[in-house]
């Protein structure tokens, strides 16, 4: 809880008689200049301060959007109650007052019950505050038409919205150095020949090579159990077994540039190759899973004390790809940059460093060494949480338009089953420890009995 929430709590909010009737006046003035007259807008107005318990901030943001809202809801309900109910048209009020976050009364849910694209509505009548509040912040698709499936946003707690921009791929900030040419991708290591779908070939084409011979994918779009274990495994106990040490790590460098610490080591991961442009096959190859965009009946949810997060609403077998981590690609330096100038308590979403060749090279050009910040803009992958060790996500790394490894994507794949409505998670590897981390962390509250954040609890 924060300071705010507290303090708001211990002195009384409402502001003094007086000018709660210049507030009054104020809004019958804003709601004229929409044509509506004070006579309607002073009851709905009435309920909406009782509701907010007299807290004029949240009727007056947004140039009085809620109560605009809440009078034009009243006026709708009017109108439905004086043309007679029918089953349909308690559909539509229902509905829209759903969309639009507004009270639906219990009666009016068992009158009838509805899901729209998979999604669970919420129609448990014990949610109160659900119910009398008309502030929850849904969107029938957070990816604005951007990607092939709607991911609804789902809020049952009266969040505040996120703010950022959807983005369905990664997108250059400055200085970061990301070529995609043909001549980089050698005829050896693409498949100019094929026509249709790789995976049906009784010989694996070139595309196989970086996965020893064998596609990555089962012919169902699934990531192979072989692949996916050992991708596990390498993510277990990285201590002792597959960390790499730079002699240069740019981590550290953008830190102390004249004394650099050593580098804590790197993650060794495996790496999928997946059919690339240049290659002859279909979109619709086997070996083109990350590249075709999310598939699954993905939402965003409303949590409490983690924010938001991200389930489906279907049943997920394991080795299915969910989406990837897209944001801003940043080099190392300019998001250390950012980082010092953000203000103190703004809310970050946790970078992802593509730290997987820096091993490979004696000194990594500044242009070279870069992440993944999905803060300002990103897909669905920025609302995905963080659990300790028993995630049931992965991050893998992709090629897709470069064999180059400075920049790859980051795809997120099932490890397990995983049930409808089971919220999704990956382990963002923090250190709970570190201090020196360029984004502090969080108190981590993701209830595995394995959580890393034991001086919290201890
Ligand atoms: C990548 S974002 C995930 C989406 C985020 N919950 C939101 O509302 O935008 C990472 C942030 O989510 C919150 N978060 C993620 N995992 C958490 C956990 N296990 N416990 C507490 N907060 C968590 C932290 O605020 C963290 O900085």
């Amino acid at each position: 809880m924060t300071s705010h929430q507290i303090d708001s709590k211990t002195s009384d909010p409402r502001p003094p008689p007086n000018l709660n009737e210049t507030k009054v006046r104020k809004a019958i003035s804003a709601m004229k200049g929409l044509g509506i007259s004070p006579e309607v807008v002073k009851p709905v107005l009435k309920n909406l301060l009782q509701l907010y318990d007299g807290n004029w901030e949240l009727i007056e943001e947004e140039n009085y959007r809620t109560l605009a809202d809440a009078i034009f809801e009243s006026l709708d309900d009017k109108k439905s109650i004086a043309g007679g109910s029918t089953s349909s048209n308690m559909n539509t009020v229902i509905r829209k007052k759903r969309r639009q976050n507004v009270q639906v009364d219990d009666d009016m849910v068992s009158a009838s019950k509805l899901t729209s694209q998979g999604v669970q509505l919420d129609n448990s009548s014990s949610n109160s505050f659900v119910k009398r509040n008309p502030k929850f912040h849904n969107d029938s698709d957070i990816t604005r038409g951007t990607e092939k499936i709607k991911i609804p946003i789902i809020d049952e707690i009266g969040l505040e919205p996120p703010k950022f921009l959807y983005i369905p791929q990664n997108i250059s900030y400055q200085n970061a150095y990301v070529p995609f040419s043909l001549d980089r991708i050698s005829d050896d290591s693409c498949c100019l020949k094929c026509r249709g779908d790789c995976l049906s070939l009784r010989v694996p084409c070139a595309c196989s090579g970086e996965t020893g011979g064998e596609f990555a994918y089962t012919s169902q779009g699934l990531l192979k159990v072989d692949f996916l274990n050992a991708c596990i495994s390498m993510n277990i106990e990285p201590q002792n077994h597959h960390l790499f040490h730079c002699q240069d790590c740019p981590l550290e460098k953008v830190m102390n540039v004249h004394n650099p610490e050593p580098c804590k080591g790197h993650l060794l991961r495996k790496f999928i190759k997946e059919c690339w442009r240049k290659c002859g096959c279909t979109m619709d190859c086997g070996n083109r899973v990350v590249q075709r965009g999310p598939t699954r009946k993905l939402q965003v949810f409303s949590t409490k004390g983690k924010g938001w997060a991200v389930r489906s609403a279907e049943y997920l077998p394991k080795g299915s790809f969910i989406c990837e981590y897209v944001g801003e690609i940043l080099t190392n330096t300019e998001l250390y940059k950012r980082n010092k100038q953000s203000r103190k308590n703004e809310r970050h979403t946790y970078p992802v460093y593509l730290d997987a060749d820096w091993g490979s090279e004696q000194v990594l050009k500044d242009e070279e060494a870069l992440c993944l910040d999905a803060t300002h803009f990103g897909n669905v992958a920025r609302f995905i949480n963080h659990r300790c060790f028993d995630s049931n996500l992965i991050e893998i790394p992709v090629e897709v338009e470069t064999p180059d490894h400075h920049y790859y994507h980051i795809a997120f794949f099932t490890k397990r089953n995983v049930d409808p409505y089971e919220e999704l998670t990956w382990d963002y590897g923090i250190d709970f420890e570190d201090v020196n981390h360029p984004i502090k962390a969080f108190e981590c509250q993701c209830g595995s009995p394995y959580c890393r954040d034991v001086k919290r609890k201890g």
